[in-house]
């Protein structure tokens, strides 16, 4: 059967090889003939292009880094598997349960509040600025290195909506998570794109949490900080796409969170147009970064204590003829032997609380921490 096939895939996974486990499909790759990094978005959809062509390879996979600056890292594979969807999944690979790491916050709880003060008074007094997505990372130091090969299919189990990834990175650590959102998928001509943004924590107990999905609909603050998103993603997919439809906005739900979800679909107007392509056009979203980009990643730099790396940045792979599959690189965690360092942002938008933006933040990193049994 598909999924035991699927299974399979995900639980010979080993490190230093990609895993996207997406809801129909599942996708393994290893081994390194060459490796893409560019910056300039052309330039590296069009090398990426060349090189499955020149090698026969059937797909490029890797990731988009946050930063303009920072070459992305695409791997073409010496072998790849796929298979289709992997859910309902019991894993039959043991967890790995660890002891309690050490664990630090960049900043810590006080430190991400000021933060968000400091953005929605910078929103408040700029009328250009209209949204800041504010990230912290938590740091985990583990007694043993850490197990990717048996935290990944627990990982995968428990998001059956979302996409479950591992890529390597530029210098030999992983990327690792369970992310709810598709930043672009390609197939022929057809576009998807289904950004993410507004969300509350899902509540403990059943009426808690209808009534956490009941105010995420009606608060006004969600609303514009969702549209916000979704009005960039149609201007930048609009010159490339006939037909574009957008429904929504409409509730989703992963294990910790309720998200504001808009589908929006398209006709590519020229094929030669890749999935990695309309990928870097869109990267990044006002869901990972704000809105206006510029001003934006100018008000992150100031306000963020670290550097992104490949967080919010986005992890998939492309085909020669330029089909792909694109998420978003969040919730999730950079590993390297014992060590894990998570990320969470929010979007700040002028009328933001702190509290509940640490809270939301607290929320989203519980993808990984509930993975991890911790
Ligand atoms: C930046 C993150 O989430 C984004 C995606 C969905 C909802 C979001 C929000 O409501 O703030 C964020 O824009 C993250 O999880 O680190």
């Amino acid at each position: 059967m598909d999924g035991d096939r699927a299974a399979a895939l995900v639980e010979a996974f080993e490190p230093g090889s990609f895993l996207l486990v997406a809801p129909g499909a599942t996708t393994a790759a290893t081994g390194t003939r060459s490796v893409v990094a560019e910056t300039d978005p052309d330039e590296l959809a069009a090398q990426v292009t060349k090189q499955l062509v020149d090698t026969g390879a059937p797909i490029a996979v890797g990731a988009l880094p946050f930063a303009p600056d920072t070459p992305a890292h695409l791997v073409i594979p010496r072998s790849v598997q796929r298979a289709g969807g992997v859910h309902p999944y019991r894993p039959s690979v043991e967890p790995w349960v660890p002891r309690r790491p050490e664990a630090s916050h960049l900043p810590d709880g006080a430190g991400y509040r000021r933060a968000v003060a400091a953005a929605v008074s910078a929103l408040r007094a700029d009328d250009d600025l209209r949204k800041v997505v504010l990230a912290r990372s938590t740091r985990l130091v583990f007694d043993e290195p850490v197990q990717l090969a048996r935290l990944l299919p627990g990982l995968a189990a428990t998001n059956p909506l979302g996409y479950t990834f591992a890529t390597p990175l530029p210098d030999g650590s992983t990327l690792l998570g369970a992310s709810p959102e598709l930043l672009l998928e390609r197939s022929g001509a057809r576009v998807t794109s289904n950004p993410l943004a507004g969300s509350l924590p899902r509540g403990g107990d059943p009426s808690h949490d209808r009534a956490n999905a009941a105010e995420l609909l009606g608060s006004a603050k969600n609303q514009a900080e969702h549209a916000v998103v979704v009005e960039s993603v149609v201007e930048v997919l609009r010159p490339f796409c006939r037909d574009l439809a957008v429904t929504g906005p409409s509730l989703v739900a992963t294990p910790t969170m309720w998200h504001l979800s808009t589908r929006i679909t398209g006709e590519l107007l020229d094929q030669d147009v890749s999935s990695l392509r309309l990928a870097a056009a869109l990267h990044p979203t006002p869901a990972v970064c704000g809105t206006p980009t510029q001003a934006a990643r100018a008000a992150i730099a100031e306000l963020e204590p670290f550097d992104r790396g490949f967080y919010s940045g986005a992890v998939g792979w492309c085909t020669a003829d330029g089909d792909g599959q694109w998420v978003l690189a969040i919730r999730c965690a950079q590993v390297r032997e014992r060590e894990m360092r998570l990320f969470a942002g929010a979007g700040i938008m002028p009328d933001s609380d702190p509290v509940a933006e640490l809270a939301e933040t607290e929320a989203k990193l519980r993808t990984l921490l509930q993975a991890l049994g911790l």
